[in-house]
């Protein structure tokens, strides 16, 4: 949210409009946080938690794409490269929740990151509605209560959290420097009374 201000602005607006000064969102406000939804998607799509997903091993003889898989073959799915493939997200480096909108809804025909993100098959992340719940919930309330502002160098540029990743099963920034200023009295009140 630090290096797209934009997004961070549109995510705010909807939730001043659906949600209001006076309240945390709530998971009745689902249907009607589109964008804030688009983020969520586009979060786990933009950095991939687990790039390689986790390995599976063939339990018969496979074929694919006229390549032979042999019983027993260790296979990783390269979920980031299905993440970033241009086909389906253009511009793939680039945030941008927009892509999964149209007339205002989530737009079906743009692939969803969530059916890559969390594995595939029988052995596919049981975890994955708690967590998509969790980051709905957690991204809705955090824009909607606080500004997140980058923090820059000497030079005013801004420090991008994807440059410097964890290597390994999991991927996440090494540091994410920023600074978070409450968004106004009423959502600093909202905070106070959250962590009661
Ligand atoms: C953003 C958060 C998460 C991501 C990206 C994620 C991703 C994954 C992936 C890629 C797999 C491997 C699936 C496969 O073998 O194809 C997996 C497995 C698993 N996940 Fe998650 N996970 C997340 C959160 C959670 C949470 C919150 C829980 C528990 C509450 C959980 C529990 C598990 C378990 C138990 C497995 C092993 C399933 C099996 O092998 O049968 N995960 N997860």
């Amino acid at each position: 949210m630090s290096l797209y201000p934009d997004v961070q602005r549109k995510g705010q607006d909807e939730l001043d409009h659906v949600v209001g000064p006076n309240r945390l969102p709530e998971f009745d406000d689902y249907d009607d946080l589109v964008y804030i939804r688009a983020i969520v998607l586009e979060s786990m799509r933009w950095m991939v938690v687990t790039p390689l997903s986790l390995p599976h091993a063939l339990i018969r003889e496979d074929e694919y794409r006229g390549y032979r898989i042999p019983k027993g073959s260790v296979i990783s799915a390269n979920v980031w490269a299905m993440l970033h493939n241009p086909e389906d997200y253009p511009d793939p480096e680039e945030f941008k929740p927009e892509r999964f909108i149209k007339d205002g809804k989530l737009d079906p025909n743009v692939r969803d990151p969530l059916t890559l993100a969390f594995g595939f098959g029988r052995r596919i992340c049981p975890g994955r509605h708690l967590s998509s719940g969790s980051l709905f919930m957690m991204v809705a309330s955090v824009l909607h209560t606080l500004d997140i502002h980058p923090v820059t160098g000497n030079n005013g540029e801004k420090f991008d959290p994807s440059s410097e990743v964890t290597t390994g099963l999991v991927s996440a920034p090494e540091r994410v420097p920023c600074t978070l200023t409450a968004r106004s009295t009423n959502a600093e009140r909202l905070i106070q009374q959250s962590s009661l």
